[in-house]
């Protein structure tokens, strides 16, 4: 049963070469994670986890409820709850050596195991991971064509919608600005505000809020693309006709940009994929559930996880990087790229006090595989471009020079570093744009996982604070009685 559907989700020739070159361990968690339901939607299937899943959390409490999960020092307290395991969020997890797991699988696995745009798309369909998040599952083809479908039929942003934000000064708003403002626009069709206006039972949350979620990831495309149209392009859009018959989510948003070719689509469906996610404690996450577990809806929730990736510490990063990678060439002239060159500029960087942007991680410890993935991109695709070779000799000289400041935990590149280069060789040159594309594919990690949020009942997230004096009297009175 497990290996005719993974004929059906890989297709045979896929399943024959796979089964020679896949460590053993990786081919038996592909076969656990194969959709085992004959769910032919997205929201049949997420429905048949609900019950299995509150039953495994409901015994997981009974039996390890009063366990100490981790214990918060006094500097965790102050420094930004580093490294504190003190939430629970089921749609990814971040290992410092190894990266990021979606549901359990690597970057390169989903890259692998996820259906891909017919007939010869080599990245995987942000829609099959979309599946992957919300159930667990290694979705089938056909499974991933009725998310293709869904999110389809859902594409389309209400006029008024479009007409307010082309009324926005987009030459003085940032259009990480425009975006949260255009997701705060389309709350006012949130199901989920309606649901629970009208008096839905708890219980019943998941469902709008699944509703919500989809509606809002299908639309983020088509806002994307107006905020760029209108910021870089004069207002010119690209045609209705024009998008209307495209499947999938990545060449949608490739196509509504304004770009037409093959490979932007697929770099839009691998930028798309490798975004979504990265466990519950990043900015972007974190904002989406706490805002999320005050019950409110998923557009409202969603705008504040935008409010924090347009961060320069957190998604911006992306952004300062191209501008910091074009003024270093700037700066370098004439003179060739070389080790010594490019180390005095770094240094040059720091002595002023800011950060090099694209390295550094609060978690991992190791280069990103979402950089290296971008890598193989790029070597495949721009191995002669010169920023790519800009980018190349920096992971040669950054993590020394980090490493020689001897302040950083973590001195390889992270996502950001890479992304930049990418976007600006198929032309899309406008760093203050990048964001938001980084914004419109957190969307599909935050929302499944605030989905899971209502399923399980989450309350409120209220941690309690104290103050400098309140940690002095606790510790002082605490030795004056040891
Ligand atoms: C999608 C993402 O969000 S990925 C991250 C994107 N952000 C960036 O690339 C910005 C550059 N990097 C950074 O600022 C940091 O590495 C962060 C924000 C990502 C992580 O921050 P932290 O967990 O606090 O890092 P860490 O514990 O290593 O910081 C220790 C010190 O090193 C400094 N440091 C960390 N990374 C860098 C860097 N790339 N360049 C220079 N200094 C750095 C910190 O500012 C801090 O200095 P301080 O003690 O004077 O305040
Ligand atoms: O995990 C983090 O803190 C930042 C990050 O890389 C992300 O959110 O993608």
């Amino acid at each position: 049963m497990h290996c005719a559907r993974f004929v059906l989700a890989l297709g045979r020739r896929d399943l024959r070469r796979a089964e020679k070159s896949w460590p053993s361990d990786v081919w038996k968690r592909a076969v656990r994670a194969l959709s085992t339901s004959s769910a032919t939607s997205l929201q049949e299937a997420v429905r048949s986890k609900i019950e299995p899943m509150r039953a495994q959390v409901h015994e997981v409490r009974e039996r390890f409820g009063e366990e100490v999960l981790d214990a918060c020092t006094v500097n965790q307290a102050y420094g930004g709850m580093r490294s504190l395991k003190a939430m629970v969020y089921e749609t990814s997890l971040l290992d410092p050596q190894e990266g990021i797991r979606f549901r359990g699988f690597s970057i390169p696995e989903c890259q692998r195991l996820l259906p891909r745009a017919k007939p010869s798309g080599e990245q995987p369909l942000p829609e099959g991971l979309l599946w992957l998040l919300l159930t667990g599952e290694i979705p089938t083809e056909s499974q991933v064509e009725s998310v293709c479908q869904d999110l389809k039929r859902r594409a389309a942003v209400p006029p008024e919608v479009l007409r307010l934000l082309d009324e926005l000064p987009h030459e003085r708003m940032h259009p990480m600005t425009q975006f949260s403002v255009a997701v705060s626009l389309l709350q006012h069709e949130s199901k989920m505000a309606e649901a629970y206006a009208q008096g839905a039972p708890k219980s019943t949350f998941w469902e709008y809020c699944l509703e919500d979620a989809l509606t809002l990831i299908a639309r983020l495309p088509a806002v994307a693309a107006r905020i760029y149209r209108n910021t870089f392009h004069g207002g010119k859009h690209v045609p209705a006709e024009k998008i209307e018959k495209v499947d999938d989510m990545g060449m949608r948003l490739a196509r509504s940009l304004g770009f037409e070719l093959n490979e932007f689509d697929e770099l839009m469906r691998l930028y798309l994929v490798l975004h979504a996610d990265h466990e519950g404690g990043n900015v972007s996450a974190h904002a989406v559930r706490l805002v999320g577990s005050a019950l409110s809806d998923p557009y409202l929730s969603f705008a504040a996880g935008l409010n924090g990736l347009a961060g320069p510490l957190h998604g911006l990063a992306n952004q300062e990087v191209l501008r910091w990678l074009l003024q270093m060439k700037e700066k370098l002239g004439n003179r060739p790229m070389t080790t010594e060159n490019l180390r005095e500029l770094c240094w040059e960087t720091l002595r002023e006090g800011h950060v090099i942007p694209g390295f550094g991680h609060a978690v991992l410890r190791r280069t990103d595989p979402r950089y290296t993935a971008q890598r193989e991109f790029a070597l495949k695709h721009l191995p002669h471009d010169e920023m790519f070779q800009l980018v190349s000799k920096l992971y040669e000289v950054v993590p020394r020079v980090l490493e020689e400041q001897g302040k950083v935990k973590n001195p390889w590149p992270n996502v950001d570093q890479h992304s930049g280069i990418l976007l600006r060789y198929y032309g899309l040159v406008e760093s203050n744009f990048y964001t938001v594309l980084f914004g419109v594919s957190r969307a599909l990690g935050t929302l499944s996982s605030l989905v899971w949020d209502r399923a399980l009942g989450l309350p409120i997230e209220r941690p309690k604070s104290v103050t400098t004096q309140w940690i002095r009297e606790h510790f002082e009175k605490r030795s004056v009685s040891a």
